[in-house]
């Protein structure tokens, strides 16, 4: 499988949307110089400024790190031609990336997929509203256990405005169908009859398919489909009726309707209650996506801000003593660490972990290496010897923890920058026996986490630690630090911890995992074994 892509790190959309700007921008140049330019071009051109560029707003980053507008620059960008984009290239002159590249890497129709499912997952996790999500609105819900939404809060901003058509919602309905997550699927596609709905209104032409042939028929027939699957009979079959009235000689309609018929008599009047389906793959799920929901809603500091510091305990730290909030006292114990880091060292790591950017993998239970979207995002490693400021966060990290962070005592930094919607379900840092791969970067056992965070996350993107009940929101430039291994040298299990789906922002973080080589007699030993 492919090692990058556009929906596995936000920064390549970023990148792209520069690019474009700057090409577009060069191309209106050129024409404003009397020259003409090809049909396709200014198709191009127009596209993109229909697309992007909003009156009275310049935040250009915002486009994509919203998930309607990074969905619609690679729906639109799958769909172009890259000759197009070739031609205006060779025209400006403009270069993609630092070098000349011989062919623009476009987003491809796998990363429609996975943008669509990252719009499915913020969706579901997040509990937003689907008419506002295709207005390209943030709107979360509230529903009592009967259904009654009871608390609505928008988290948008109003400007800009991206929005989301039938062939979109149907689109994304098919990728949650296919992926069988049908209670997801039913909601796109309810959300599709709605829009189409609306279409026919300010239809003078009477005819039901809309430009790109989806008719209410075919959406109509899904959703008693995707109901079917779930068993509801009873509720698929209005959704077969309404499409029959609309072909009633249609036989494949006709039959679903007697099927469904039949189902439901079986069925009786239970109505069966459309539970979501746990897959059971991911542990403490329920838990990690209510702490994920209660982190936007609430869009506050943590939780339990038990007491607050200033750590002076080394001579190193005097000067510039590390603010450090206590989060959780012991087993395990959690601090978020305020300034450790400056804007411009995060943004030099940031700028130098770009270049190593690959898809971040996750490790089986028997040691297997993988890619999966139970984390989306991409990695890169920095050695300490990569610069100075490497090297010196590294050391700055061991005055901090008191460990001694040099190979082969720590592994270098793990930059991570998500993707669209990006995560990482509730998981360990630890490895079991089992799950020990050879690693030249990992020449011990992990005891301790130190997370910095190297952006600003504008919502969601909080880490979470579902067994304990924490929510640690991103907090740019500071460091969240936890223990992997208890002081007695077994491992923490209360230390599963998880990042929360980004919902607007490009999250990067860098972890510095400290490991038992070489601090053996640093790590003293607790009052109790289980400290
Ligand atoms: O992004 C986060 O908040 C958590 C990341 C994490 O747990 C990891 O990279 O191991
Ligand atoms: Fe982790």
């Amino acid at each position: 499988s492919k090692q990058h892509g556009f929906s596995t790190a936000v920064v390549r959309l970023e990148n792209l949307l520069l690019f474009e700007s700057n090409l577009v921008d060069k191309i209106r140049q050129h024409m404003s110089d009397a020259d003409s330019v090809r049909e396709d071009i200014k198709r191009y051109v127009d596209d993109f400024e229909a697309n992007i560029l909003h009156p009275g707003f310049d935040d250009l980053a915002y486009h994509v790190q919203h998930p309607v507008g990074a969905y619609r620059l690679v729906k639109r960008l799958s769909q172009t031609d890259p000759g197009v984009l070739t031609h205006a290239r060779l025209l400006t002159g403009v270069v993609y990336g630092d070098a000349v590249i011989k062919t623009t890497e476009l987003p491809t129709e796998e990363d429609l997929r996975m943008s669509a499912l990252a719009l499915i997952r913020l969706q579901d996790i997040y509990h937003l509203d689907m008419r506002s999500l295709t207005q390209g609105q943030l709107v979360m819900l509230a529903r009592q256990s009967d259904g009654t939404v009871v608390k609505q809060k928008r988290i948008t901003r109003e400007e800009p405005a991206f929005s989301l058509d039938a062939e979109d919602t149907v689109y994304i309905g098919d990728i949650a169908y296919n992926e069988e997550e049908y209670l997801n699927a039913v909601l796109w596609y309810l959300v599709t009859l709605d829009l189409l709905r609306g279409r026919e209104q300010v239809d003078i032409t009477d005819d039901p398919a809309d430009d790109s042939g989806l008719g209410r028929v075919d959406v109509l027939i899904k959703l008693g489909d995707t109901l079917t699957k779930l068993r509801q009979h009873q509720r698929a079959l209005p959704f077969y009726r309404d499409a029959l009235r609309m072909g009633p000689e249609n036989q494949v309609i006709k039959s679903k309707v007697v099927e469904a018929e039949r189902q439901a008599t079986l069925q009786g009047n239970v109505t069966l209650k459309m539970a979501k389906l746990l897959k059971g793959s991911i542990p403490y799920q329920e838990d990690y996506e209510n702490l994920c929901y209660h982190s936007v809603l609430r869009n506050q500091p943590p939780s339990s801000r038990l007491s607050c510091t200033y750590d002076r305990t080394r001579p190193e730290l005097y000067l510039s003593p590390a603010r450090r909030e206590v989060l959780h006292e012991k087993n395990p114990e959690i601090a978020l660490y305020h300034d450790v880091i400056s804007d411009e060292e995060a943004a030099m790591v940031r700028a130098l972990a770009f270049e190593e950017l690959e898809r971040s993998p996750v490790v089986s239970k028997h040691g297997k290496v993988f890619h999966s979207d139970v984390r989306v995002s991409e990695t890169g490693w920095l050695h300490d010897n990569t610069t100075d400021v490497i090297s010196k966060l590294s050391r700055r990290v061991g005055y901090i923890t008191g460990l001694n962070t040099e190979y082969p005592s720590a592994e270098s930094f793990q930059v991570v920058n998500y993707g669209l919607g990006g995560l990482y379900v509730p998981h360990v840092d630890y490895f079991e026996e089992t799950q020990l791969v050879k690693h030249v970067n990992r020449p011990g056992k992990r005891i301790l986490t130190f997370l910095l965070y190297l952006s600003e996350v504008e919502l969601g993107g909080a880490t979470v630690f579902p067994q304990i009940n924490l929510i640690v929101p991103a907090v740019k430039n500071g460091a969240l630090m936890f223990r992997d291994m208890k002081r007695s040298g077994e491992f923490e299990p209360l230390s599963m911890h998880a990042g929360c789906p980004v919902l607007i922002g490009s999250k990067w973080i860098a972890n510095k995992w400290i490991l038992d080589r070489g601090n053996e007699f640093k790590r003293p030993c607790g009052l109790t074994p289980d400290e």
